[in-house]
């Protein structure tokens, strides 16, 4: 191993380091050490700071620079503080020291890149120090205040479905208050030259289905058994599985031939439970499966789809999560915001790949209300690491994403009210 000195990095990138090595893992996160975190930068930076809990220890923080009018709808930076557990020994480094490691570079290798190595490094704590960074970089220009108010929201649990998080506080009068007319949310990096930016998701259906059935001796064959009824559910839903998997039928033929994971429902089948004793047969089972519906479905005749599958097969059908309301942005002429977006990105040359996020973000919470959302995090030539081991991101990646949020951030809070 060679140990040559790393360069001199700007301090931009040691306040990045310092976030990441609070350790907000789920299940049990360190919430109050970042909150005090995120207390110094609203210091450092003179932002205003609000912070709510919907439940006991789970703090939404928002740091706040108030416009030059701030009756107009605001701009919100949205990100989540939580970070997803690890498996600690499939790590090269440890995952909350963030440390820098110097390796030949994935856009040209004959040219070194600093990868900043950490859980949360993509997700997403490269997005909410950017937006910190960026305002530092526009108040260092010796900007006092652009014209529309920018809040900084800093939210929990989203990694565990933000059922103590942004679930409660969109509804919230202290969100109301925020006036928010732009939501800006987590992408994922791009392997590409570009960035992905999400106008929409897929709608999470966890579903279980649970049979009950005759039980007695392993070495009968005993009719009725909860075994075969629910491998009938499970036959079924991995041959629909499959079918979406490779694009197949007359209703895919409409988004032909731009067909991509945003387009068709993904299933796994993710947890089974049964059975006491090899020779005993299960009196039940239960089959439960991560389905995400694209949200260019009839999501009542898919609904309609899973209880006759239930039916037919005689088992029970429970949903964990269901989410059925309109989660899509729409992007043309009617939303200003998506043009300025365009714009920014167009003069810093960087193209944009327009999709459907696969997962699920607070943005889902917030389009429903009639608020624009985007997803986006800026890491382009980057491998998509999110929730794997060794998560990191590069030095030069952070740079750029910083200067990004300074234009974009520039862009749509200086956009003029519409006539
Ligand atoms: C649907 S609640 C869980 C939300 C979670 N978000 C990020 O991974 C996801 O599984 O998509
Ligand atoms: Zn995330
Ligand atoms: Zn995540």
């Amino acid at each position: 191993m060679t140990s040559a000195p790393l360069p001199q990095f700007p301090p931009s990138v040691d306040r990045f380091q310092q976030y990441l090595r609070i350790k907000t893992v789920q299940p049990d996160p360190d919430y109050s050490t970042c909150t005090q975190f995120l207390l110094q930068q609203a210091a450092e930076l003179d932002l205003a700071v609000q912070t709510y809990e919907m439940a006991p220890d789970r703090p939404i923080v928002i740091l706040s620079w108030p416009g030059q009018d701030p009756t107009l709808p605001s701009l919100a930076l949205n990100s989540h503080t939580d970070v997803v557990p690890v498996y600690e020994a499939f790590w090269d480094h440890a995952p909350f020291a963030a440390v820098i490691v110097p390796a030949p570079s994935s856009a040209d290798p004959t040219k070194t890149e600093y990868r900043i190595v950490a859980r949360g490094a993509q997700d997403m704590k490269i997005v909410g120090m950017c937006y910190l960074e960026a305002i530092r970089k526009l108040k260092a220009r010796g900007i006092t205040q652009l014209l529309r108010t920018i809040h900084v929201l800093f939210v929990p649990d989203e990694e565990i479905g933000s059922h103590r998080g942004m679930e409660l506080f969109c509804h919230h009068p202290g969100f109301e208050a925020l006036n928010i007319g732009a939501f800006l949310d987590e992408g994922v990096a791009h392997p590409g030259n570009m960035y992905k930016l999400f106008h929409s998701e897929k709608a999470p259906w966890w579903t279980k289905f649970t049979a009950h059935g005759n039980t007695g001796h392993g070495s009968q064959f005993i009719q009725g058994t909860a075994m075969t009824k629910i491998m009938g559910v499970v036959n079924e839903l991995l041959a629909f599985r499959d079918r979406e998997e490779h694009h197949e039928g007359e209703s895919r033929a409409q988004f032909a031939p731009r067909l991509r994971l945003g387009d068709v429902t993904s299933v796994n089948l993710t947890m089974l439970h049964c059975g006491k004793q090899v020779n005993v047969v299960p009196e039940s089972v239960e089959a439960s499966f991560d389905i995400r519906v694209t949200p260019f479905t009839d999501f009542n005749a898919f609904d309609a789809y899973l209880h006759k599958l239930a039916q037919d097969h005689g088992v029970e059908l429970e949903f964990i999560q269901k989410y059925t309301a309109r989660n899509i942005t729409d992007l043309d002429d009617n939303n200003p915001w998506w043009g300025v977006i365009q714009n920014v990105t167009k003069q810093l040359d960087i193209a944009l790949d327009v999709d459907v996020f696969a997962g699920a973000t607070d943005a889902r919470f917030v389009r429903p209300l009639g608020i624009p959302a985007f997803g986006i995090s800026p890491m382009r030539n980057t491998p998509i690491l999110l929730h794997d081991h060794n998560e990191y991101v590069t030095v030069d990646c952070f740079l750029e994403g910083i200067n990004f949020y300074e234009h974009l951030i520039e862009g749509l809070a200086n956009m003029k009210p519409e006539a």
